[in-house]
């Protein structure tokens, strides 16, 4: 079996012997390093620990230079007990974590062992760029522990993946994940779906039910756009948090709960709190680990790779690959609809393609969210694609009207599927193609 390597960049020899002892206990190969300088280029290992005692450059100043240059390997601070701020100054630069000496052999094997599980291909999450790793490393802290964990991000973030990649990696993981999407439920149905109620507790309770609460009892509940709950609502759910116990509506008996909670949003919660429409308290029981996800604008390495992985997911026979100018034009765009939107795209490209390779006229990427460059370029293409596009359009009306509007003889005689064919009319119709008054009585 092969070592797994881990870089060790340690001045102290005293220190560096120590770890490469446990390290080698445990069946890695080190490598090790006095200076920073000499290993910023040009090293093989996946893991690097690196001090904060170097002499030659500054640990900060290395973990940046090591992101940057695109290796999406994870770096690791090794940091006194009295350098707090130190920590957090590696964090922000693109630490996957920090370990804080002296430290006991197992904790430098356990962190070791939760950043290598990001290293490896996961089945249904990617993340390449290092501030992806450093949130998934944070999420893993969070499920070794039972608190409250409270996720931020944009809309299609990943925030409910993230609450399901803390549940999967909890001692809970066998237990229910129960999903609640808070601004989803019609606001006077939201207390009896997470609480219960008893039969007759109101007009329409004609069976007794039981509450998502009791149902992710054992497990973890997510309260999705927490943000969106009323006021009313939000002292219940501070009572039930409190307590830890809920009672169904119409019940007197309450049910205990052995629950880990994870409430997400969109939103800046402290300013809903200053604004007055989200109670303070119940902000600073949900806030007890937070995590963030950054925009996908602000982790680029992620893009290619996501959407690869939708290609691959999405594709039906053919093995179908990005071309070079849609990577570019995925790259240079600002992704206001982050994961959620980067799926949608793939997914539509691959239908509107017409060969193997994906092309960027096939992405059909809104103009006004390119950045300058790429932009006018893509401006300067425009009139050539209108015009392919039109005459495109043209041959589907074509089609339709000779076979008086049916679908699936249209999408034979134009050689695609019927969803393809689907896919294309809603895009029409998004073009401002009046389907039914061209085609008339054909339509
Ligand atoms: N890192 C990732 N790797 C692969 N797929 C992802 C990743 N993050 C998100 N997705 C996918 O993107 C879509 C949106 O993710 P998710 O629903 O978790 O976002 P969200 O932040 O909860 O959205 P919203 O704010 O609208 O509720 C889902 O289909 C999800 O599977």
């Amino acid at each position: 079996m092969q070592c797994k390597k881990i870089q060790l960049i340690e001045p102290d020899l005293d220190t560096a012997n120590q770890m490469a002892g446990i390290l080698a206990l445990a069946g890695y190969q080190v490598i090790h390093s006095t200076s920073g300088r000499e290993v910023l280029s040009g090293q093989d290992a996946s893991i690097t620990l690196i001090s904060s005692e170097l002499s030659d450059i500054s640990m900060t100043d290395w973990i940046r230079r090591h992101q940057q240059s695109g290796s999406g390997r994870s770096a690791i601070a090794v940091v006194n007990q009295d350098q707090g701020l130190l920590a957090a100054d590696a964090m922000k630069a693109g630490a996957t974590d920090y370990l804080l000496r002296p430290f006991e052999p197992n904790q430098l094997l356990s962190l070791l062992r939760r950043v290598e599980t990001l290293e490896k291909p996961m089945a249904n999450i990617v993340a390449e760029s290092w501030r992806s790793k450093q949130v998934l490393q944070l999420a893993h802290r969070a499920a070794c522990t039972n608190a409250t964990v409270l996720i931020t991000g944009e809309s299609g973030t990943g925030k409910e993946v993230l609450a399901r990649y803390v549940h999967e990696h909890s001692s809970r993981s066998k237990a229910p994940f129960v999903a609640v999407n808070c601004a989803a439920i019609p606001e006077s149905m939201l207390e009896a779906v997470l609480f219960g109620h008893m039969k007759g507790a109101f007009t329409g309770a004609t069976q007794t039910q039981t509450g998502k609460f009791e149902e992710a009892n054992g497990g973890t509940i997510l309260l999705d756009e927490i943000a969106e709950m009323s006021p009313a609502l939000q002292a219940k759910l501070l009572r039930v948090l409190q307590e830890r116990e809920v009672e169904r509506i119409g019940s007197h008996k309450t049910v205990k709960l052995d629950i880990r909670v994870v409430a997400a949003t969109n939103q800046d919660l402290r300013v809903a709190v200053q604004k007055g429409i989200f109670r303070e308290d119940l902000y600073y029981r949900l806030d007890v680990l937070p995590l963030h996800w950054p925009p996908l604008r602000e982790r680029p390495e992620d893009i290619l790779p996501l959407c690869r992985f939708f290609v691959q997911k999405y594709q039906e026979k053919s093995q179908c690959r990005l071309g070079e100018d849609a990577q570019g034009a995925l790259l240079q765009y600002h992704w206001p609809g982050n994961i959620r939107e980067l799926e949608n795209i793939i997914q539509r490209a691959l239908v509107m393609r017409h060969g193997d390779v994906i092309t960027a006229q096939d992405l059909m990427l809104p103009m006004e969210h390119m950045n300058g460059q790429q932009s006018h370029r893509a401006m300067q293409e425009c009139g050539h694609i209108e015009a392919k596009k039109k005459a495109e359009f043209q041959y589907i009306i074509d089609t339709l009207r000779q076979f008086g509007g049916n679908r699936t003889q249209t999408a034979n005689a134009l050689g695609v599927t019927t969803r393809a064919l689907r896919y294309k009319l809603a895009a029409m119709r998004e073009q401002g193609i009046d389907l039914q008054a061209v085609l008339g009585s054909a339509a």
